[in-house]
């Protein structure tokens, strides 16, 4: 047990709560490590600093505090001088990594600051420095990143309503830049990329200041959402000119032109903002980015984040686990590069057809030839995360088995090269060639580094024999000594008569002789005593200790020189960094169409055609998690037919060229409900007179849990998997490029801004109201739910009449109100389909069928009683049912139109 020591003079007069505010006390009246401790502090004042005390990173103060609340670590106190106990708590050396990276999780910045000489040989105060300071978006270690995910770093700058965003991953090296005039645009440009981290300009005096998700500030644009970390930066380093030439210099080119954002001043600040923040961070490293990027938004598909979410594509709307979403059920890459780079392309899908055909040519190469196919994901598997390791490299921080891994990756593109050289389609034929310097290079990785060397990089073990005369030399002779050692131990045996005399080596005592306590009388005159253990005295004699400090000095020497043949070969690897880059783009690529490939033919994918008209046209489409998640044949497959091109766009567009054309072409059609049914409204809107082959619009009805939703999800699904290039879940499918996807599909309460289901509803309809053009795909579920049912069918009646006539968008809208069946009767480009049902007499049975014609019946009474209602509620509602039914107005009205 540990027996408490006497308080000094000086901590009994101390107060008894320790201090854990660093900020205003006088730095004098600290012993001289915490001195230090506060003055590296003061200069993060925004970070969490952990500082090595012997085999501990501890934290005092403040962060003391935050560090053991965050971490459940026990508060503890530590006599700091005249000031008294300061507030500490520590997390052993040996896993600061694992400790950081949850801190880091949880928003905070961590500044590390390292023992920089051998504390055993310090004289007084051991030398400290910052040596890493890590925040959530400049992460570069491995165990803190996840393999399957990039890490975003982003930067935006705003003047009124353009803005400028950079964004860069510096553990692969992209880095790219945008501007646009709707800030609504940039929220969603955030939303799409997930930062760990965003910084903002700001002429406050608090910069520095790391916000963690859902903290506010005045200083962050009410435009940035608020689930992000955002990181304040002074105005000065997102000055345009000065970061313009900050670019210029890090890439060393002439002008921005050949990025492409040399009118773009507000990327370019962004750009110049980010790139000071990375120097600022990587003190020590010289991250390696890739070239400056510039891109559109609407170079893309777009899809806004409601969308993504509604067809959960990275993960689940219900309880957001990656288990049940699109890339769970697409993702069968090999690679984290492949995983990475997958992702990355549903969320910036195609409207380029001939990139989507390219894609398509590889994945059908490799879907006939399936011995390709498995040869080339066997292979793949053998690669590791290339990007990565080469960024370590080039920014110092890669260790041994980072290097070995790179060589054994490197040393397969020979074989890849071999396997594809007879393919055709694009995505292959890249890997037909890669530069000969990387094999080169892995072969000389090979040749220099042991197979399976220690993670750490200053205990030697590094560098196989042969490689340096000077190393061999200085091996042997510490081999000599330690030979030594061992003979010594024979020797003395046999001068002592002691057979169980031992040498053992520890590293805190050295080199001594261990004899058991019953033989410790017959030791020799010339052993010393050096510690007493229970059983057993350790000796040393003057020769061994001399021994003991050769063998020291000798290993210091012989890690030093491995240390420095290893950083040679590190920094060779590193100036390949761009090189080693664009192979693993290749093979990134490469592995995600694989991937496909491999989903088609187990899955019985078919490749669709992209055309330039507006049809989406799928013949026995399916959903492609839901089907994977049931027992396979249970999927009922449905066709959906929408969006035929109508001659009056035709003449639009050679309107637009200049061609003449009239009003005339326009009449009012079909304004009266086709029945006789006064109760319904009229349409204000004009259509083209001309016949449309297929409808823009469908209003699809059918019960409860028919397949409604369902239905929607596939076709929105099917069409952004065709525009990243894969194959799809149909029978065939012709689809015409979208330029956007909208979904509004089941809201729920947004709590954290305040606003209602039917509030959050509403802006999402007014938002593809707003930005819905013919081009774009519209599912919409439900409309109209959340408030009164006359509100609510006058709203879903307005919304599907405005998307088929003034937008004519390719719209499924699902409705339980069957009253919007009418409009297929105003509109020739709206249409009726119904998922159906079997009615038995005590039962219905879902056939998930969508057939064309209206649903008249929900079945929702039905629904209550499969889900558990009580008997007695269902009995009443089935009465409260027929009242309604017999005295509604609209009810009597379609009762009237049916009659006559
Ligand atoms: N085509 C299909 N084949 C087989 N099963 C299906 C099909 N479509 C839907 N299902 C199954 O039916 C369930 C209910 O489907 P969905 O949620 O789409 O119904 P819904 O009509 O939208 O219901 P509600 O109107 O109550 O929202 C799904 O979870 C799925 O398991």
């Amino acid at each position: 047990m540990k027996v408490p020591s006497t308080p000094t003079a000086a901590e009994s007069q101390a107060p008894i709560q320790p201090c854990t505010d660093c900020r205003q006390i006088d730095k004098n009246k600290l012993s001289p490590m915490y001195k230090h401790y506060v003055e590296v502090k003061e200069k993060h004042p925004h970070s969490l600093l952990l500082y090595r005390c012997g085999d501990f990173f501890e934290t005092f103060f403040q962060d003391a505090v935050i560090v053991s609340r965050e971490l459940e670590l026990v508060l503890t106190s530590k006599h700091g001088g005249e000031i008294g106990r300061v507030a500490m708590t520590g997390v052993p050396h040996h896993a600061w990594e694992r400790y950081t990276t949850q801190l880091i999780e949880k928003g905070y910045a961590v500044v590390i600051c390292d023992q920089v000489e051998d504390a055993a040989v310090a004289q007084g105060l051991v030398k400290r420095e910052v040596t890493r300071i890590l925040t959530p978006g400049t992460l570069l270690q491995d165990g803190m990143l996840k393999a399957s995910r990039n890490n975003y770093l982003a930067a935006v700058a705003i003047a009124k309503n353009h803005w400028g965003l950079a964004y860069a991953d510096i553990s692969t090296g992209e880095f790219l830049a945008t501007q646009g005039s709707n800030l609504e645009q940039l929220t969603q440009e955030i939303l799409r990329l997930q930062p760990s981290e965003v910084l903002v300009p700001t002429k406050a005096p608090d910069v520095g200041t790391l916000f963690r998700p859902g903290e506010t500030s005045e200083h962050i644009p009410e435009c940035l959402p608020p689930s992000f970390c955002y990181c304040l930066r002074s105005q000065s380093s997102f000055n345009t000119s000065e970061a313009r030439q900050k670019l210029i210099q890090k890439f060393k080119v002439r002008s921005l032109e050949g990025f492409g954002c040399e009118d773009l001043p507000l990327a370019v600040s962004a750009a110049g903002g980010l790139l000071e923040y990375i120097e600022d961070t990587q003190k020590e490293s010289d991250v390696p980015l890739q070239q400056l990027r510039t891109y559109a938004i609407t170079d893309y598909l777009i899809l806004d984040h409601q969308t993504r979410r509604n067809l959960e594509i990275t993960q689940t709307v219900r309880d957001g686990t990656f288990i049940g979403s699109l890339l769970w059920a697409l993702d069968k890459t090999t690679t984290a590069m492949g995983s990475r780079a997958l992702k990355r392309w549903f969320l910036q899908p195609l409207l380029d057809i001939k990139g989507i055909r390219a894609r398509q040519d590889t994945i059908q190469e490799l879907v006939e030839n399936s011995s390709l196919r498995h040869d080339l994901r066997q292979l793949l598997r053998q690669i590791y995360d290339l990007e990565r390791l080469s960024g370590r490299a080039g920014s110092g921080t890669a260790n041994a088995r980072d290097l070995v891994a790179l060589a054994e990756s490197m040393l397969r593109l020979p074989e890849l090269a071999r396997l594809v050289t007879e393919t055709r389609s694009p995505y292959l034929r890249t890997l037909q060639k890669f530069p000969s310097e990387l094999e080169q290079l892995g072969h000389k990785l090979r040749a220099q580094l042991v197979e399976s060397p220690p993670i750490h990089l200053t205990e030697g073990n590094l560098i196989r024999p042969g490689i340096s005369s000077q190393l061999d030399e200085r091996r042997r002779l510490l081999e000599e000594d330690l030979q030594w050692v061992a003979n010594f131990e024979i020797d003395e045996k046999a001068r002592t008569g002691i057979p169980t005399l031992k040498v053992g080596h520890n590293d805190t005592f050295g080199y001594y002789i261990s004899i058991s306590r019953a033989k410790a009388d017959q030791v020799p005159a010339n052993y010393i005593r050096k510690q007493t253990l229970k059983n057993e005295e350790r000796y040393y004699t003057p020769e061994l200790k001399e021994r003991e400090a050769r063998i020291l000095t000798a290993e210091k020497d012989l890690y030093q020189l491995e240390y420095d043949i290893f950083t040679e070969l590190r920094t060779e690897v590193g100036e390949q960094a761009d090189a080693i880059r664009n192979v693993s783009r290749a093979i990134a690529a490469a592995d995600v169409l694989c991937g496909f490939a491999e989903v088609a033919v187990y899955q019985g994918y078919c490749r669709p055609e992209i055309v330039s008209g507006r049809e989406i046209h799928i013949i026995d489409g399916r959903h492609p998690v839901v089907e994977k998640s049931i027992p396979a044949g249970f999927f009922v497959p449905n066709s959906t037919e929408i969006g035929s091109r109508e001659q009056g766009a035709e003449s639009r567009d050679k309107r637009a060229e200049g061609a003449e054309g009239t009003e005339g072409e326009r009449a009012t059609v079909n304004r009266q409900p086709s029945t006789v049914n006064q109760q319904l409204p009229t349409t204000n809107y004009q259509l083209p007179t001309t016949n449309y082959q297929l409808p823009d619009l469908i209003i699809l009805t059918g019960p409860n849990a028919s397949g409604k939703s369902c239905y929607l999800r596939q076709v929105g699904l099917i069409q952004l998997m065709a525009q990243v290039g894969s194959f799809v879940p149909a029978k065939s499918a012709k689809l015409g490029v979208c330029d956007r996807i909208f979904t509004r599909v089941g809201a729920v309460d947004d709590l954290a801004t305040g606003q209602s289901t039917f509030m959050v509803e509403m802006n999402e309809t007014a938002n593809i109201l707003n930005h819905a053009s013919p081009r774009s795909l519209v599912l919409l579920d439900e409309i109209g739910r959340g408030t009164a049912t006359f509100d609510g069918l006058s709203i879903a009646w307005a919304v599907a009449e405005y998307l088929a006539t003034e937008i004519r968008a390719r719209t499924i809208f699902a409705t339980h109100y069957h009253e919007l069946n009418e409009l297929a009767s105003i509109l020739s480009n709206v249409a009726n389909y119904q998922v159906t049902v079997k009615e038995l007499p005590d039962r219905i049975i879902f056939l998930h069928q969508v057939q064309p014609g209206g649903a008249d019946k929900s079945y929702g009474i039905e629904a209550g009683r499969l889900a558990g209602l009580p008997p007695v509620v269902i009995q009443r509602a089935k009465q409260v049912m027929t009242q309604i039914e017999q005295h509604s107005k609209i009810a009597i009205g379609l009762r009237k139109s049916t009659q006559s």
